[in-house]
């Protein structure tokens, strides 16, 4: 049986940062599922066609991980027929061995709900504009606005709506360097491998 670890959180928390170095930590498999999104939202025509026909040269597209991209990616997440194009995919991938890491807003709680460890990560929204404005070069008041309006979307959807599932641990990273979250990460993990 593969190991799932479904982490989830609102944007700029650093869940692909820990997801990734989880995943190399472990040796397993890593899925960002929010460039599915956000690949979906940029390829423009009707979204559910797009999220029907995802090919994996559309996940290379340049400019999806901007701002606006993300704004896209979050209009087009609210739509129940986008996200059910996506379940099969999400849930094949987190099948493989020897696990598996998906990193987005609904992996503990609908695609995955029985995943091994379900971390939620979080952070102040101030530090996350912070970190995501010094990442892409912006201004961070711009930043703080722009992930308030996309976290608002995300938590008030009426499908798959982002929040913690009930057996998630969460994980703030605050007040956390990288290394330290990483660390809290990987001790959760081992935790239930022993
Ligand atoms: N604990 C931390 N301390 C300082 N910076 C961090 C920390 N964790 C992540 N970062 C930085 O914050 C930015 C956002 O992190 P990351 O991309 O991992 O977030 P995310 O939750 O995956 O974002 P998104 O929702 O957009 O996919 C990156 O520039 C990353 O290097
Ligand atoms: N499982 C997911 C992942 C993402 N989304 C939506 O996509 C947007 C972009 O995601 P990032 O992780 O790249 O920031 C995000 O704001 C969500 O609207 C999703 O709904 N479910």
């Amino acid at each position: 049986m593969p190991l799932i670890i479904a982490i989830d959180g609102p944007a700029a928390s650093g869940k692909g940062t820990i997801a990734r170095a989880l995943a190399a930590h472990f040796g397993f498999h890593h899925l960002d599922t929010g460039l599915l999104y956000r690949a979906t939202g940029a390829k423009g025509g009707d979204p559910v066609l797009a999220a029907q026909t995802l090919t994996a040269s559309d996940l290379t597209r340049p400019g999806l991980r901007s701002a606006q991209a993300g704004q896209a990616a979050s209009r087009i997440a609210a739509i129940p027929a986008v996200r059910a194009a996506l379940v099969d995919f999400q849930r094949r991938f987190a099948g493989q061995e020897p696990g598996a890491v998906l990193d987005g807003r609904d992996i503990g709680t609908v695609i995955c709900p029985d995943a091994a460890v379900k971390l939620y990560v979080t952070a102040s929204d101030r530090t996350r504009a912070a970190r995501r404005a010094a990442e892409l070069g912006a201004d961070a008041d711009t930043m703080l606005k722009e992930l308030r309006e996309r976290d608002r979307r995300d938590r008030e959807r009426a499908t798959a709506p982002l929040r913690p599932a009930s057996d998630a641990v969460i994980l703030d990273t605050t007040d956390l360097t990288i290394s330290d979250a990483i660390a809290v990460a990987i001790a959760q993990v081992n935790r239930v491998l022993t």
